[in-house]
């Protein structure tokens, strides 16, 4: 199958490619040095001689033509001695290094780029997504080389209409936006924040197979409050505090009306806004444009599908997640997310009644346990905040630890951002757990702001946890044989098939149903073999494979809800009478993968 989706990745990638092309023997309207500088259509010594002729390349290459393959090769054992040199040298700099070297290529050839990450994900995804993706942001304005994607400023008000067209693609697909105001667990970073929308992007292409052609990431430079950065000489955006208000609505409003205006079926995924505007955006757009926070939605989606494989690996049936004592640490976009999503499982599991669902939930931020007892409760915060009743021996404020104490949670979830916040303490505390099995999930990024690791975790918890992370550990050896084995709890399982399934269906809006079925995709891909072992998410090496599920889940859920509208020349009456088969066909088949296409015709 997969190679049949290969064959028919191909022949999109042609038309696709060089649907605009100018007719006549060339497929691309560049020439010489023009198309060895555009990454997107360079193959540097892999072009073969009728098209070094044809293009005006003769001369500008040396005469061997080498195969793609063996430039893979090339690149590889580069990248390979790399490793091998920077042995022993701390772990930024090696990181550094290899964001690099794969950065550099990225800019020179698309193609390759993408093949070496698709092949190598695992290796690959640590480098261009969380962990390393934060240090890079972190250093960005002294990293900074060449631009990748798109800045609008606060300076840029009234002109977004007319700058949209300074894009060069005829077509955009999918477009990830920050405004750099909550990147990772790393805070305020301004526009340095641009490598978070690139790497998203990235898995886009590796997972999805959206077209690199028609990705955009897109950074909105509101300003900063990160004082460093405003005092630093070499930031490159905006030197002011960040904009409030409606002041700050009116140019996330403006750059919103004019991609709609270019690319009406483009798709916007919000990513690391600060949770009033990440909560406040959505509610703005969900319903106006195709468009859905990651952070929120794509987040929570993930954590359900851990939650409900939890269950599974505590050997209790789905059922029981209604007596799952959840402990979920950080009260902010993610961890309310997380929990709204929950509430909404238990009570469709209760046939659809709110009544007394999440009462098992206990939310905890940085002023301890939140009930209702608090002063300025955020409302955001208020439907998961316990009455005074409920909590026999707990007070307003009260400590994690003594929340772990008291409750003898199920699961213990942190999306606080702050590392090490289940400390020695709070881990044993969880070995007191009403679970024989007992679920921890550090989901904080990158690594030093998880808030615990995987070694801790088994240490101080028992080896008989289950555990999650979001940014990856490796597996743990206990010994005598046994291994604790490292889940990786991050929304890239979902977002990627969230935003392939949305434009594959032409989805005039993404609706809660469409996210729920991306859920439910996800608990249900894991076997019951691999959940006895404590495997509650897919292996990396195969999110292409899941992603195309999620995208086939959600594209069906968009047109049960009579949302999609079609997508190129398939309409929505199609759409409607695709089999379950025909529609993961049809999605695969749309699925970009990277070959060198032909830039000429045969003559
Ligand atoms: N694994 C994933 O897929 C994934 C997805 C989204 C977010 N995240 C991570 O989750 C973290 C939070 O993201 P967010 O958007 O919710 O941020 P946020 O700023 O909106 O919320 C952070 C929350 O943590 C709470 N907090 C801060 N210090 C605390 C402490 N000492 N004890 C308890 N709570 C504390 C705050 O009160 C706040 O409620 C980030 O590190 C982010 O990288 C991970
Ligand atoms: O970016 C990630 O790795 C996950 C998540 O979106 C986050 O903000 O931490
Ligand atoms: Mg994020």
């Amino acid at each position: 199958m997969w190679k049949l989706a290969r064959v028919a990745a191909t022949r999109l990638t042609r038309s696709r490619r060089f649907s605009t092309a100018i007719p006549g023997p060339c497929m691309v309207h560049k020439r010489g040095a023009d198309i060895l500088h555009d990454p997107w259509f360079n193959k540097d010594t892999g072009f073969p001689l009728t098209e070094r002729d044809r293009l005006g390349l003769r001369g500008l290459l040396p005469p061997r033509v080498i195969s793609f393959e063996q430039q893979y090769a090339r690149f590889m054992e580069s990248y390979r001695s790399l490793e091998k040199n920077t042995q022993g040298q701390p772990n930024s700099v090696v990181s550094l290094a290899k964001w690099r070297i794969l950065n550099r290529l990225h800019d020179r050839n698309e193609t390759l780029y993408y093949r070496a990450l698709i092949d190598n994900i695992k290796d690959f995804a640590p480098i261009i997504y969380t962990p390393t993706v934060g240090l890079v942001c972190q250093n960005y304005s002294g990293l900074f080389r060449r631009p990748r994607g798109m800045y609008f400023s606060a300076k840029d008000k009234g002109e977004m209409m007319s700058m949209i067209y300074n894009w060069p693609a005829h077509q955009v697909d999918m477009i990830v936006l920050t405004d750099g105001s909550r990147i990772l667990g790393l805070g305020d970073l301004g526009v340095q924040g641009i490598g978070i929308p690139i790497g998203k992007l990235d898995m886009y292409v590796a997972a999805a197979g959206i077209n690199p052609q028609r990705i955009l990431p897109v950074m909105l430079d509101v300003g900063t409050n990160n004082q460093k950065l405003l005092e630093d000489r070499l930031y490159l955006g905006l030197r002011q505090p960040r904009l409030e208000g409606e002041e700050y609505l009116e140019i996330v409003d403006e750059f919103m009306e004019a991609v709609h205006a270019r690319w009406p079926k483009a798709i916007v995924q919000f990513e690391d806004f600060q949770m009033k505007w990440a909560f406040e955006t959505l509610e703005r757009y969900r319903k106006r444009f195709c468009m859905f926070n990651d952070d929120i939605q794509g987040t929570a989606g993930v954590a359900l599908a851990g939650l409900l494989g939890t269950v599974r690996a505590q050997g209790r049936p789905l059922t029981d997640f209604v007596n799952q004592k959840i402990v979920v640490v950080g009260a902010g976009s993610a961890g309310l997310g997380v929990l709204s999503m929950a509430v909404k499982a238990l009570s469709r599991m209760a046939g659809n009644s709110e009544a007394g669902a999440g009462k098992q939930f206990f939310l905890v931020d940085k002023d301890g346990l939140v009930t209702k007892e608090r002063n300025n409760l955020d409302p955001a915060a208020a439907p998961f905040a316990k009455a005074p009743g409920e909590i026999v021996g707990l007070r307003e404020g009260a400590t994690l630890h003594e929340v772990v104490k008291k409750v003898r949670p199920h699961v213990l979830l942190g999306l606080s951002g702050v590392g090490g916040i289940f400390n020695e303490e709070v881990l044993k505390a969880m070995r007191e757990s009403d679970s024989t099995k007992p679920a921890i999930f550090a989901m904080s990024n990158p690594t030093l702001n998880a808030e615990c690791t995987a070694a801790d975790a088994f240490k101080h918890a028992g080896e008989n946890i289950v555990f999650a992370s979001g940014s990856p550990f490796e597996n743990i050896d206990l010994g005598n044989g046994k291994v604790g084995y490292v889940n990786q709890a991050n929304n890239m399982y979902l977002f990627p098939g969230i935003g392939l399934g949305a434009l594959l269906s032409g989805a005039r809006s993404i609706s809660d149903g469409m996210l729920q079925a991306a859920a439910e995709c996800l608990a249900t891909y894991i076997t019951e073999e691999e959940i006895e072992k404590g495997i509650l998410y897919p292996s990396v090496d195969s999110i292409r494979h899941i992603t195309a599920e999620v995208g086939a889940a959600v594209l069906q859920a968009a047109v049960a809800e009579e949302l999609a509208e079609g997508h190129g020349e398939v309409g929505p009456k199609e759409l409607q009478h695709m089999s379950k088969e025909e529609i993961t066909e049809y999605i695969t088949a749309n699925m970009w993968f990277p070959i060198y296409s032909p830039l000429v015709h045969e003559k």
